[in-house]
């Protein structure tokens, strides 16, 4: 198994992430030591044993990536010190990545044990409910951002498969959207359900109604035709993937001329299957040279033994990435960012300080 510590890293300039899942993020020491406080079983005793059970080497598909979930979400899930910590330890390790502008995202239904229907990962029934997942969240990614100084933001996730909670994501979102909560997404199974349910539209709908930002994953694994229905019907500011859109010329262009966001993830696209396993025709190289609106994300980097370094150093030995398209493809993730216009300025002269951009007015 690849060890990613001695890396080459190819820009280490300040960053921003806009496609990371929370539960997709998580230490695998802390699964381990959670389960030994909690006497949870789990079907290995070492780090290296887990990581063998958890990590996806090889290309295979996005259902059997999701199943990955299923190794370790019962260990987190329902446990209020479990719940902060993985949040905390999230933004220290993007720290250390460089970022200083983070949107991490997750389902608050799947950390829940109460006020979910079914109750995941068969866990018993207990007192967590999906609000209370949403503060302890919030409460740890502020721990983070005052110990490593760097801003953590975060995104509540509808799930395709589950259409019946989508109406308690938006609420939460709305309750949430002064406390660090700053948009709403679409994950989960593409490939098995392409079509948005009314229930996630009727969520969709309400975040537009309230001015709650919105993001989708769509064209990921799915046709374009998904895309299309994510901006045009839920009304997506951004695109989750996207890789797809490259299959209808109308609608990349389309959504090229409206300046549309792609999240993309490199490192994720070849193991989950969503692209090609050679990364020198991957659909981010015609974003690239479109001088399109994208970023680069991790996307779940404990499922991938992955972390950002190694989406850049992929994208600049295989893809022809230079330093200055890095620095572009940040701006344009920082303009792309659900923060408020002030700290979105804010953000945006940090980085340009950082990449000496410095418009000269000096005449
Ligand atoms: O790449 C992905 N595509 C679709 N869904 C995903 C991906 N990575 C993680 N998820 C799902 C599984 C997580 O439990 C959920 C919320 O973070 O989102």
């Amino acid at each position: 198994m690849a060890d990613r510590s001695s890396e080459q890293v190819v820009f280490s300039k300040p960053k921003v992430e806009l496609h990371v899942h929370l539960d997709g993020a998580i230490r695998v020491q802390t699964i381990m030591d959670v389960a030994k406080r909690r006497g949870k079983t789990l079907p290995v005793n070492t780090v290296e044993e887990m990581k063998k059970k958890i990590i996806v080497e090889e290309p295979g598909t996005l259902t059997s990536f999701l199943e990955k979930f299923n190794e370790y979400m019962h260990v987190i899930a329902g446990d209020r010190e479990a719940i902060k910590r993985i949040a905390r330890e999230f933004v220290e390790d993007k720290a250390k990545e460089g970022v200083i502008y983070v949107e991490v995202r997750y389902s608050p239904h799947f950390l829940a044990n109460s006020g979910v229907k079914p109750i995941p990962w068969n866990q018993e029934e207990g007192d967590l409910s999906p609000d209370e997942v949403v503060r302890l969240v919030n409460e740890g990614l502020s721990e983070g951002e005052r110990e490593f100084k760097i801003k953590a933001r975060s995104i509540l996730c509808c799930m395709r498969h589950m259409p019946s909670w989508s109406k308690d994501v938006v609420e939460l979102c709305k309750k949430y959207k002064d406390e660090g909560v700053v948009a709403i997404d679409l994950a989960g199974d593409e490939s098995l359900n392409c079509e948005a349910n009314p229930e996630h539209m009727e969520a969709y709908e309400e975040a537009v109604r309230c001015g709650i930002h919105r993001t989708v994953h769509a064209g990921e694994v799915g046709p374009a035709s998904v895309v299309k229905e994510a901006v045009e019907v839920l009304k997506a500011e951004r695109v989750g993937h996207g890789y797809r859109t490259l299959e209808d010329d109308d609608l990349y262009k389309k959504l090229l001329a409206q300046n549309m966001h792609f999240e993309t993830c490199p490192i994720s696209s070849k193991l989950t299957g969503a692209c090609n396993a050679d990364f020198t025709t991957h659909p981010v190289i015609t974003f690239m040279k479109d001088k399109a609106n994208y970023s680069l994300n991790t996307d779940d980097p404990l499922i991938f033994n992955s972390n950002l370094h190694h989406d850049y150093q992929t994208a600049h030995q295989h893809m022809g990435f230079t330093e200055e398209e890095f620095k572009r493809l940040n701006i344009c993730s920082a303009q792309s960012s659900f923060l408020p216009a002030k700290e979105k300025e804010e953000l945006l002269k940090t980085l340009n300080e950082a990449y000496e951009m410095i418009q000269s007015t000096a005449f």
